[in-house]
């Protein structure tokens, strides 16, 4: 079933529109919601719709329970490019009937004309013409089922709790609606337009960077009517803000720390607000933010007169009291993710990878040049500390997190919206909200603590019905974090192992191959001669040559290999054959002594069994690979073999005997080489 709570019933919104096209307006923008809802639950019979649209017509009630649905857009995930054909057929479908110009922003109902098919199409909301103009302009013509479905409940005056999968459009399901109500809705005979009139509008959201997005988009829209916009947030200088709130604005979006000072310093006053809205307010409790989230919206003293719309992908309990103590009794709850299973965004491909920490610099740079398509990457790391190291580690990436000063940290993001530079390695800061063009691929360095930063991380991919690849990071002893995930997201992932040098070398060569189609000519004559000299005096084929000119070209002059355990370069992974119990890392290493000398194994890593106990895999330097396993060959009912293809491993804690420990893997002592794991504090962002 689809989530609506409820489809209200239709009022009166522009006096100068026919009662009969406003007639019409609403029953097609209730007729909207309802398929919004109906298309996100995958149930897309004609029957049934027509079934919805009748329901549509009954009379609202309040509901605080999320109840589930499918968005339709979630439900494939096709390749980039197909998911972008779709799109383009889809919104050129969507095209709505031109309709004449208003030039006072004034809403004109469709008066006569025929309903464009798209239930969801502009025209069939009551969005004035110069707003929908300003939506065409970005290339939107149709609503996404969260913006469908919430649209006439906020309009019409309802507080609001709306959840849906990352990247479906909440921002615009607040923005539009407001905006609207203010300029054409129920707001528009109050609401103040002189010199010094206090916010109309309040935003609170958890990060700078999101505060400053959502402050685009309202500026973006809103500028339109000629609403004015403050961004309020920390770590930038108070007397702009204190300034513009002075001569008077319509709308602030900020963070609550800032807000609150703006507060507590009389220079912003909240006796005028008609909305107030939290965008990710989970995030905001995470932050530390829970006291002044509260006090803030303690200030509005006649709550009857303030309309409050919670948004988020994610619901956790506080949220869930938040609304209960903050919004309306008889607040509506658009739920489009409710019970399903899969929480995180399912056009997005959920992929994990056993990976040691000291092998992660070597390997990203891989994962982004065979996943990233060209794109732009964003890493995830759980402290600041390792996000800068990391940058410095991985050319041409840029840091983000907490420590930075913020005019720097704008900078980067603006650095990275541009294309200046295609790789940020981020804290849980960029985790939140930020709507970057042609992310193609997320990293997560290790399986964050909390689900939710795990949905919201890989969502910074896969947005608005294009595709995108997120790829989580895990210490093959630590798999059991990966399991966590799949368990609290709902997700599946598919298990990979490392790109080899070849896969990447071969993606990079394919790359290179197109550049130098592109190379001019004219370049021919100068390099003409050494190029003969080059063949001339090799026994190579013309062929051969250039394939090295190739990887040369892209920066290869060797290809190492890496082990499928734990990603390490000129390591290999082998599997250890005795048909019988092996029990414990350390009962491995028994048996490994029987053939090698314990010293050689010292350079033996991460010695994990498969599920059925009888063997176990384990790392060692690609030069050992034959002694272990010529070795083998002399002890009865023992084999040892390279692995192409990692078994099936077991998750649960190694035992912290003598060689489960650090060196040769299992958990105790979180050995320096493979990291200590846990401990670090992910609240630190
Ligand atoms: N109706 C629409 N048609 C096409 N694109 C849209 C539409 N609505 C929003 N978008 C685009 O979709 C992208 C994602 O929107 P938005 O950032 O609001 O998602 P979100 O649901 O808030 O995601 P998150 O949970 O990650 O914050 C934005 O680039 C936005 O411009």
């Amino acid at each position: 079933m689809p989530s609506i709570a409820a489809i209200p019933e239709p009022m009166a919104v522009d006096d100068s529109a026919s009662k009969k096209a406003k007639r019409k307006q609403l029953k097609a923008e209730a007729a909207a919601a309802a398929e919004a809802a109906a298309a996100s639950s995958g149930k897309k019979e004609k029957k049934e719709k027509k079934d919805k649209k009748r329901k549509t017509k009954e009379p609202a009630s309040s509901d605080e329970e999320g109840r589930s649905s499918t968005s339709s857009d979630s439900d494939r995930a096709p390749s980039a490019k197909k998911a972008k054909k779709e799109k383009k057929d889809k919104k050129a479908k969507a095209e709505p009937a031109e309709e004449p110009a208003n030039d006072d922003g004034e809403l004109t109902a469709s008066g006569e004309e025929e309903e464009p098919a798209d239930p969801n199409a502009l025209a069939n909301f009551r969005i004035s013409d110069k707003l929908k103009d300003k939506l065409k302009s970005k290339g939107i013509n149709a609503l996404f089922p969260i913006q469908a479905t919430t649209f006439a409940l906020v309009l019409d005056g309802n507080d609001l709790v709306g959840r849906a999968r990352t990247g479906q459009g909440k921002t615009l399901a607040f923005v539009l609606p407001i905006l609207e109500s203010l300029v054409n809705g129920p707001h528009k005979a109050t609401r103040r337009t002189d010199y010094g009139r206090p916010p109309s509008v309040l935003v609170l959201l958890p990060t700078r960077e999101l505060a400053n997005q959502v402050h685009a988009d309202f500026e973006f829209y809103g500028g339109t009517f000629g609403l004015s916009t403050c961004c309020a947030y920390g770590g930038s200088p108070y007397r702009p803000q204190e300034n513009a709130l002075r001569q008077g604005v319509d709308i602030v979006v900020g963070t609550p720390g800032r807000v609150k000072d703006l507060i507590e310093k009389q220079k912003l006053n909240l006796r005028c607000l008609k909305f107030r809205v939290l965008d990710e307010a989970d995030e905001m409790l995470n932050m530390g933010f829970k006291d002044d989230v509260e006090l803030i919206l303690g200030k509005v003293e006649d709550v009857t007169k303030v309309q409050t719309l919670l948004f988020s992908a994610t619901l956790p309990e506080w949220v869930k009291k938040l609304s209960m103590s903050f919004l309306k009794a008889d607040r509506k709850t658009v739920d489009l993710v409710g019970n399903e299973k899969m929480k995180a965004s399912a056009s997005v491909k959920h992929l994990a990878l056993p990976c040691n920490k000291a092998a992660r610099s070597q390997i990203i740079p891989d994962i982004i040049k065979c996943y990233s398509h060209g794109g732009r990457t964003i890493i995830f790391t759980e402290t600041k500390e390792s996000a800068s190291e990391l940058s410095s580690l991985i050319p041409g990436s840029r840091a983000l997190h907490g420590d930075i000063a913020q005019a720097q940290r704008e900078v980067v993001i603006a650095g990275f919206r541009s294309g200046k530079f295609l790789v940020l390695v981020a804290t849980n800061v960029a985790a939140r909200g930020l709507d970057i063009n042609d992310v193609q691929l997320i990293i997560q360095c290790e399986p964050p603590r909390d689900v939710e930063a795990y949905i919201h991380r890989s969502g910074r991919t896969g947005r608005a019905g294009n595709t995108g690849i997120a790829v989580m990071l895990f210490e093959p002893r630590y798999k059991f974090g990966v399991t966590r995930i799949e368990r609290e997201s709902g997700v599946k992932f598919e298990h990979i192992s490392a790109p080899q040098p070849t896969d990447v070398a071969q993606s990079a060569g394919n790359e290179a191959a197109e550049a130098i189609a592109s190379v001019s000519d004219s370049v021919i004559p100068v390099f003409r001669q050494q190029a003969e000299e080059l063949l001339s005096n090799s026994s190579m084929s013309a062929v051969d040559l250039l394939a090295k000119a190739l990887a040369k070209a892209v920066g290869y002059t060797d290809i190492k290999k890496r082990s499928l355990l734990s990603s390490m370069e000129n390591h290999t992974t082998l599997h250890l054959q005795t048909g019988r119990p092996l029990y414990t890392p350390s009962f491995v290493i028994s048996t490994l002594k029987r053939f090698m000398p314990e010293d050689r194994l010292s350079s033996l890593h991460g010695i994990t069994l498969t599920t059925d106990g009888t063997s176990a895999v384990f790392d060692v330097p690609s030069a050992e690979v034959q002694d272990y396993i010529q070795g083998a060959e002399n002890v009865a009912g023992v084999t040892i073999d390279e692995v192409k293809q990692l078994p099936a491993l077991q998750e649960r804690e190694q035992s912290k005997g003598n060689f489960g420990g650090s060196r040769f893997g299992g958990r105790g002592g979180g050995g320096r080489r493979f990291g200590g794991g846990g401990g670090e504090d992910l609240k630190t962002v």
